[in-house]
């Protein structure tokens, strides 16, 4: 189903686990930084609202959506203790096609982390054909994507915890 005629930050509370004592880590891609931050901004304002502190909330930026791999994999080595990642792009196609190599590899690198690694990495990484569907989808009309993930990363905080019983 397309994002159009949906929010993309509502969700059913009622059926959120309890994620006051979970960790989580965001990477943060700066192309795009006007969408990005508002995709941060979603995904850290729903974690704080189901009750994530502050204290457990880490960020790094890197420059450019390929790179959130690198760092999505760096952030899992250096703090096991993380429950989730959210990794945090935007990505706007131009006149030529890096668009497409640049969509297939963050996207593949990020499954690769989900396969490779234990803690879970949320694709929070808008490919979009214009600037305005990317606004659109950072907290503009059809909600913010940031939460979405946020509410992800927080249900797959619980799935693996309840896998290791
Ligand atoms: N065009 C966009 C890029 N391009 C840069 C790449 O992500 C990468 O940083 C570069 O190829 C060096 O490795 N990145 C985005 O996040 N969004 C874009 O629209
Ligand atoms: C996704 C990109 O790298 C793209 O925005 C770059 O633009 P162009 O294809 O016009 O060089």
């Amino acid at each position: 189903m397309a994002t159009q005629g949906k929010n993309l930050s509502e969700y059913d509370k009622s059926q959120m686990p309890e994620a006051k004592n979970f960790r989580f880590g965001l990477v943060v891609a700066e192309w795009n930084e006007n969408i990005t931050e508002g995709l941060f901004k979603g995904a850290f304002d729903t974690l704080k609202e189901n009750g994530v502190i502050n204290e457990n909330i880490v960020r790094w930026d890197v420059p450019g959506s390929f790179e959130l791999i690198y760092g999505c994999k760096k952030m899992q080595q250096s703090y096991d203790m993380l429950d989730a990642i959210i990794a945090i792009g935007s990505v706007i196609e131009g006149e030529t096609k890096h668009f497409d190599f640049v969509c297939q590899g963050v996207t593949q690198g990020i499954k690769d982390l989900n396969i490779q690694n234990d803690i879970p990495v949320i694709f929070c990484v808008l490919t979009d054909q214009n600037m305005q569907q990317a606004i659109d989808r950072s907290g503009g009309k059809f909600g913010n994507k940031g939460s979405e993930a946020a509410v992800t990363a927080i249900k797959m905080a619980q799935l693996r915890i309840d896998a290791k019983f």
